[in-house]
C-alpha cells in the first residue's frame, strides 16, 4: 500500500510517497519562481503551483519505481488565494501569497470601524492582510468584471489545497478542509460553516466558496491520466496544522513547532477554541469524524531566516551548519542580543512597522558573539509565545514541545531553546511530519492507517533536550531580551 503526500509549500512543491507504516520510500522537490510586483506584494503563478505539484507527484512515483497509489493527502501554504473561472478552470490573477501585505490599508480601515472584536470572535483570526478574506476583496475589485462574474456563480474561490483538488479532479470537486477554511476569515470557528456576517463584511459573494469537508475525507478522486489511475483525495490540512497531526500533537497541552524559514507554534487546546487575550490566533487544528480540535497559534516571522542573514547578509558563515561551531566560541561574559524584526514582529506583538536591533556590543563582539545572539533570538521569540499560550489557557504550563523544521538541526538552538523555556524540547526522528501528518489523514480515511491513538504510539524520539539553565539565569536573561524588544517596539 502506497499514500502520495503532496506537500504545496511557499518556496517549493514537494511529493513523498509514504509506505502505509508512514515510511518514506521516496520524495522529490521542485521550486517555483517568486513574483514580488510591488514592495510588500507577493504572488505565485498558480499554474506553477499546479505544474509543480503534479511533476513532483510523476517524479517520487517514478523514482519509487511506479507503485500503485491507494491514497492521496494534501497540505499546503495556508491563506494564499486563488481564484479561478469555473468553466476554464484558468486563474484570473496570479495568486496572492499569505505574505503579501496590500490589504494593510483596508485592515486598518476596518479596525477604525471598531469590528475587529466581532471578527475575533467568529473567526479566531485578527484583522491583518495575512489572512484570505482581503486578499479575495482586492481580486475581485481589481480584476475588471470578477465582481459581477463572481456573484453570478462562475468564479470559484480556494486556498491552494483546494485549488489543486479542482485540478486534480478535473474540475469535478470544489472543496476545502476545516483547517484550511479557518484561515480565510469567513469560517466561524465554533459554528463549523462559512460566515454569513463575515462575507458580507469583507464583500464575498458566497458562491465562490468551497464546501468544507473534515481534514480526513472524501475529496473527490484524481483524473485517470494524471497518475495511470484515479486515486482518491482522502486527506487535507494546512501544513502547519499537518505538522501538528504529523507530530501527534493529539492531546491537550501538546504542541509542536516548526523552526523553518520562520516558526508557527500550534498548541492543542481539545474542544475548547481558546478566545485568546494576547493576540494568538484561534485555529482549527484539525477536523476528525466531525469533531473538531482547536489550536492557539502563534507566528514568529523570522527564524531560520537569522541564519540565513549570517550566512547571506553578513556573510559569516558559508553554510547554516556552521553556526554550531562558531556559536560555541562565543564569549560568555558578553550578553548581545539581537531582535530579529527584519520584517517586523509577529506574534504576540504584530508589530508590521519594527526592525530589527543588536544590543549589548563592546569591542570584542566577533561573528562568534553574532551567531550566537541569532541562534537564541529564535529561543526567545518562543518563549514570547509560550508565555502568551500560558496567559491565554493556564494548561499550558504543563506542555510538551515537539519540534521540527530545518533549524531543529542545530544542537545549540534547541538547547538553548529548552533552557530559557525552562521547559524539556522533543526532537523526533522523522523529519518529514509536515507530509507525514497528510499521508496519515489520506490512509486513516482509507482505511490504511491507524487510529490517533495507535498512530502516536508510532511517534519516535531522536533526542530530548533538556533545561540546564538554572532559574535565575534563564529570568535575568528573558528580562533582558523583554527589555530589548522593548526598546525596538518603541523606535
Ligand atoms: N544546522 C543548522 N543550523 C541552523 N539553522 C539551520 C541549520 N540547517 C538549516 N537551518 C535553517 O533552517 C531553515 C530551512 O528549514 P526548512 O524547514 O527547509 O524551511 P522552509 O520550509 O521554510 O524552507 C533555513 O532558514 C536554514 O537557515
Ligand atoms: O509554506 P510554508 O512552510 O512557508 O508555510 C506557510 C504557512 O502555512 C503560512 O501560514
Amino acid at each position: 500500500m502506497t499514500i502520495l503526500a503532496m506537500d504545496q509549500g511557499t518556496t517549493s512543491s514537494r511529493a513523498i510517497l509514504f509506505s502505509d507504516d508512514l515510511q518514506v520510500q521516496a520524495t522529490a522537490q521542485h521550486e517555483f519562481q517568486q513574483h514580488f510586483p510591488r514592495s510588500g506584494w507577493v504572488e505565485h503563478d498558480a499554474g506553477d503551483i499546479w505544474t509543480t505539484s503534479a511533476g513532483t507527484a510523476r517524479a517520487a512515483i517514478e523514482k519509487a519505481g511506479a507503485p500503485r497509489i491507494d491514497a492521496i493527502g494534501i497540505t499546503n501554504q495556508r491563506e494564499t488565494v486563488v481564484i479561478w473561472d469555473r468553466k476554464t478552470g484558468r486563474p484570473i490573477h496570479r495568486a496572492i501569497v499569505w505574505q503579501d501585505r496590500r490589504t494593510a490599508d483596508l485592515c486598518d480601515r476596518l479596525r477604525d470601524d471598531g469590528i475587529e472584536d466581532q471578527v475575533t470572535d467568529t473567526t479566531g483570526l485578527l484583522l491583518d492582510p495575512y489572512f484570505s478574506a482581503t486578499k479575495i476583496a482586492w481580486l475581485l475589485d481589481n480584476v475588471e468584471g470578477a465582481r459581477d462574474r463572481a456573484k453570478a456563480g462562475d468564479l470559484a474561490f480556494g486556498t491552494v489545497d483546494s485549488f489543486l483538488i479542482w485540478k486534480l479532479t478535473g474540475g469535478q470537486s470544489h472543496v476545502t478542509d476545516a483547517t484550511n477554511a479557518s484561515r480565510t476569515l469567513l469560517y466561524d470557528i465554533r459554528k463549523g460553516c462559512w460566515s454569513d456576517d463575515m462575507c458580507k463584511l469583507f464583500g464575498i459573494p458566497p458562491e465562490l466558496l468551497p464546501e468544507v469537508r473534515d481534514s480526513a475525507d472524501d475529496f473527490g478522486t484524481t483524473r485517470a491520466d494524471l497518475f495511470g489511475r484515479a486515486i482518491p483525495i482522502t486527506g487535507v490540512a494546512g501544513d502547519q496544522q499537518a505538522a501538528t497531526v504529523g507530530q501527534a500533537c493529539f492531546r491537550p497541552g501538546m504542541m509542536k513547532s516548526t523552526y523553518g524559514t520562520g516558526c508557527f507554534a500550534l498548541l492543542n487546546t481539545g474542544d475548547q477554541a481558546v478566545r485568546s487575550q494576547n493576540r494568538l490566533l484561534t485555529t482549527i487544528a484539525y477536523r476528525l469524524d466531525g469533531k473538531t480540535t482547536y489550536a492557539l497559534e502563534g507566528s514568529i516571522f523570522i527564524a531560520g531566516a537569522v541564519v540565513q542573514w549570517l550566512r547571506d547578509g553578513l556573510k559569516l558563515i558559508r553554510e547554516a551548519s556552521e553556526t554550531q561551531g562558531l556559536s560555541a566560541r562565543a564569549d560568555d561574559s558578553q550578553q548581545v542580543i539581537l531582535v530579529p524584526a527584519f520584517t517586523g514582529l509577529g506574534a504576540p506583538h504584530w508589530a508590521p512597522n519594527a526592525r530589527g536591533a543588536v544590543f549589548g556590543l563592546t569591542r570584542n563582539t566577533g561573528p562568534a558573539e553574532f551567531a550566537r545572539a541569532a541562534l537564541e533570538s529564535v529561543g526567545f521569540q518562543t518563549r514570547d509565545l509560550l508565555q502568551a499560550m500560558r496567559a491565554d489557557w493556564p494548561q499550558a504550563d504543563d506542555a510538551v514541545l515537539r519540534v521540527d523544521g530545518g533549524m531543529t538541526a542545530s544542537e545549540p538552538a534547541m538547547q538553548f531553546l529548552a533552557d530559557i523555556l525552562g521547559a524539556p524540547v522533543d526532537r523526533p526522528r522523522n523529519t518529514e511530519t509536515t507530509a507525514q501528518g497528510a499521508a496519515w489523514l489520506a490512509g486513516y480515511r482509507a482505511g490504511l492507517c491507524p487510529a490517533p491513538d495507535e498512530y502516536a504510539k508510532a511517534w519516535q524520539l531522536d533526542r530530548r533536550f533538556e533545561p540546564q539553565m538554572d532559574k535565575d539565569d534563564r529570568d535575568r536573561r528573558y528580562s533582558a531580551w523583554q527589555r530589548a524588544v522593548q526598546a525596538v517596539l518603541s523606535v
